[in-house]
């Protein structure tokens, strides 16, 4: 059915005027939306027979904001004159400043200009559990329509962000009497731009910003539009509302059209669009319940599978190979949910309730009834091939058998094996559903139902040693590995990095993971990829330093409780003995390199990976490795993921410089064909491949 969009405005025996945006499915403020609210206002405020207003949204949703279409189709073309003029002449003109009193019937959700429209009201009654929110910030902009210029410090009823709280069917109703007392002068006309009641003395403003400039730059050094917020407030105090509006919306301009809003529009759609699997998604498919999932091994993996399974209220058998290791497990999933419930994420009922879902077993009895079985035990390939062995005889037919490991090559786990689910642990938001040729459209579709239930972002990846982004990113920590061993110091390899944007610098990542993982895996990448491997003894010798990592309380870094990670400059021996080792200074000398020569002799080798896994197709599209890089590998959004953010950086120098590092240092560097192609071709690496390769 064709779904309805405009405003509409009905007017009742009371005088009230009721204006409805309507516009599934978050009812966003697209063009139709905005001339048809310009029109029902003045309308509005021109008849006679209409004393009040109420401004809601259709479908139980107020507004999810401004159309984010439009931002794509302004970096598409660059126009910005698709961006409507509409902050004075129609939110302060015919909102704020309307004669007649305008309350906001609040349900759902306020976002972004959503909220703004609601702020511009002269009332807002909200139900319950209505989110409000100004999310510009996370697009790369900033709330263009003046919502800087209430004191927005005021969130919620708490602050008078909202006048009323009332249960949603009594929204309306409260909504029409609250604009008619509002009109009958039996309520305050308070106009949001003109309040300055909660602003205190200017110098006392003044101080607030300059603190608060001083903490964007520190958290947020590469993102502008933090700063412009700033900016945009000050502008409302010392000048005055209106000043503050014309400010946001000339500043809201200028960051719609920077790198970093387009990065971060391109990654909240890419995120989309990993729901749409062709073949899959598409062909009239519907997914199955899964009630009961069976968990195998319940260490740190197996244990954040099976919590994250409970909280989505699934029913959870882990098991166990004894009684020791199977009491671990279930305490393991008891301090996660306690976890959760201490910072604020759960409440104590439902950690009690997502508990009773889960029975520890040390055989597979249970197993017979079982939707789900996923094996997350160490990774080792005769365990695991021994493992499903057992169990495909055991679980009922409709069972798909998963594999949680990071790395081994699906087909060799088992061919009865139908589904990999990277499962990270139950905090992690990217899941990687791996498919081998014997995954049925059917099991793809209820393991993406499924990893939505759990809260997480499914995407669809091809059976490869370390699948998409671990295949992607193991580049990242040889490519690090190859600079100190070429005489870099490590703790400046990791500001580096971090300043770039990734929240961990290579070596600090590897104390978090812990250096015994990246030694256990070592093999299988260099059998599959070893050609383009840099490979360093540095691991093997901090480990036999006594080093673990972050685990035991010593890698490159010290790990004291309650203080931050401190570089251990002991460790400094061992990389002294790994270079010896490795004796790839020219001429004994340490090179010189810039800070920039160091991202790109990390990072580049990475999307020279990402160029591979694009070539094979073990992503349906490049915008999939975006999103798996952003969530997996937690490189930075605000420059739109791995591939974004190599076509920003241009295909042509990127090959370039890798070229002439593999003419220095050798195979590691090595571009790829279809790099190459690229780069010689002008085309951008996230162009959709002519060919139909596919691991999938
Ligand atoms: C008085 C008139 C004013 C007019 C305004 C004019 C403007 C001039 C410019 C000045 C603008 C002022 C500054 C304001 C800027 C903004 O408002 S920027 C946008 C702010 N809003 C957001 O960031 C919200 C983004 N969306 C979400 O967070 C979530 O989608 C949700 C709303 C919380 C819903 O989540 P969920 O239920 O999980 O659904 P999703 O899958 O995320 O989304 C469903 C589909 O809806 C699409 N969608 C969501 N939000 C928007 C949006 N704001 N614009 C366009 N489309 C949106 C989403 O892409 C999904 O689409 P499909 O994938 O096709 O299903």
């Amino acid at each position: 059915m064709a779904k309805k969009i405009g405003v509409t405005m009905e007017v009742g025996n009371d005088g009230v005027a009721v204006i409805t945006i309507s516009n599934p499915p978050v009812n966003s403020l697209a063009s139709p939306i905005i001339s048809g609210l310009k029109e029902k206002f003045q309308d509005a405020n021109q008849r006679s027979d209409i004393k009040a207003i109420v401004l809601t949204g259709n479908g139980g949703r107020f507004s999810g904001g401004f159309d984010i279409n439009v931002f794509q189709q302004v970096h598409k073309t660059g126009d910005i004159s698709l961006m409507p003029e509409v902050s004075i002449d129609l939110v302060c003109n015919l909102m704020e400043d309307s004669r007649k009193p305008l309350v906001a019937a609040v349900e759902g959700l306020a976002l972004g200009g959503g909220l703004e429209l609601a702020m511009a009201c002269h009332a807002r009654v909200a139900a319950p559990k209505a989110q409000l929110g100004l999310p510009e910030l996370t697009l790369g902009v900033i709330p263009g329509f003046g919502a800087f210029q209430v004191d927005i410090v005021r969130g919620g009823q708490k602050f008078g962000l909202v006048d009323a709280l009332v249960p949603s069917g009594e929204l309306l109703s409260t909504s029409r009497k609250w604009a008619l007392d509002i009109a009958l002068g039996r309520k305050p006309f308070l106009r949001s731009l003109h309040r300055t009641d909660k602003i205190g003395s200017l110098s006392e403003a003044r101080a607030i910003l300059k603190d608060t400039r001083q903490l964007a730059k520190k958290i947020a050094p590469n993102m502008p539009q933090h700063h412009a917020c700033i900016d945009v407030i000050e502008e409302g105090i010392v000048h005055g509302g209106y000043s503050g509006v014309l400010k946001e919306a000339e500043v809201f301009k200028q960051l719609v059209m920077s790198d970093t809003a387009k990065a971060l529009v391109h990654v909240f759609f890419a995120q989309r669009a990993t729901s749409k699997v062709p073949n899959v998604t598409d062909v009239g498919l519907k997914p199955r319940p899964m009630k009961k999932v069976a968990v195998i091994g319940g260490g740190l993996m197996g244990s954040g599978i099976a919590t994250a399974l409970l909280l989505s209220n699934t029913r959870v058998v882990l098991k166990e190979i004894n009684p020791d290791y199977l009491q671990k497990g279930i305490k393991s999933v008891e301090a996660n949910l306690k976890s959760l419930v201490s910072r604020g994420k759960l409440t104590q009922d439902k950690a009690g309730k997502a508990l009773s879902l889960l029975k520890g077993v040390l055989d597979y009895a249970e197993f017979k009834d079982v939707d789900m079985v996923i094996e997350a035990v160490i990774e080792n390939i005769q365990l695991k091939q021994k493992i499903f062995k057992e169990i495909e005889e055991i679980c009922p037919p409709h069972c798909i058998l998963a594999s949680n490991t990071s790395t081994i090559d699906l087909n060799v786990i088992g061919e009865k094996l139908t589904q990999k689910i990277a499962f990270p642990a139950h905090i992690m938001t990217l899941l990687e559903i791996v498919r081998t040729e014997n995954t049925s459209a059917q099991v793809i579709l209820d393991l993406m139902s499924l990893g939505k239930a759990i809260k997480k972002v499914p995407v669809v990846v091809g059976n490869c040693i370390g699948f998409a982004v671990n295949r992607t990113f193991f580049p990242y920590t040889q490519g690090a590995h190859m600079l100190v061993n070429l005489g870099v110091d490590l703790f400046r390899v990791d500001r580096v990095i971090t300043s770039f944007g990734l929240p961990l610098g290579p070596f600090q990542l590897g104390d978090l993971a812990g250096h015994g993982i990246g030694m256990a895996v070592k093999e299988i990448y260099a059998k599959a990829y070893g050609n383009r491997m840099f490979r360093s003894p540095l691991t093997e010798l901090l480990v036999k330093s006594g080093r673990n990592g972050k685990i035991n309380g010593r890698g490159y870094y010290i790990y004291e409780k309650g203080s931050k990670p401190k570089p251990d400059s002991s460790v400094l021996s061992v990389v002294e003995e790994s270079r010896k080792l490795t004796n790839i200074m020219p001429g004994g000398k340490p090179i010189s390199v810039t800070d920039k020569e160091i991202v790109e002799m990390i990072l580049f080798p990475v999307v020279n990976e990402a160029c591979r896994v694009l070539d094979e197709g073990v992503v349906i599209r490049a915008s999939d490795l975006d999103v798996a890089s952003v969530l997996g590998m937690s490189f930075p959004s605000y420059r739109g993921g791995i591939i974004f953010w190599a076509d920003t950086v241009g295909p042509k120098y990127i090959y370039e410089k890798l070229k002439r590092l593999s003419e220095t240092y050798g195979g590691f560097f090595k571009p790829s064909r279809y790099l190459e192609e690229r780069a010689m071709n002008g085309m951008r690496l996230s162009e959709p491949k002519a060919s139909s390769r596919s691991r999938m």
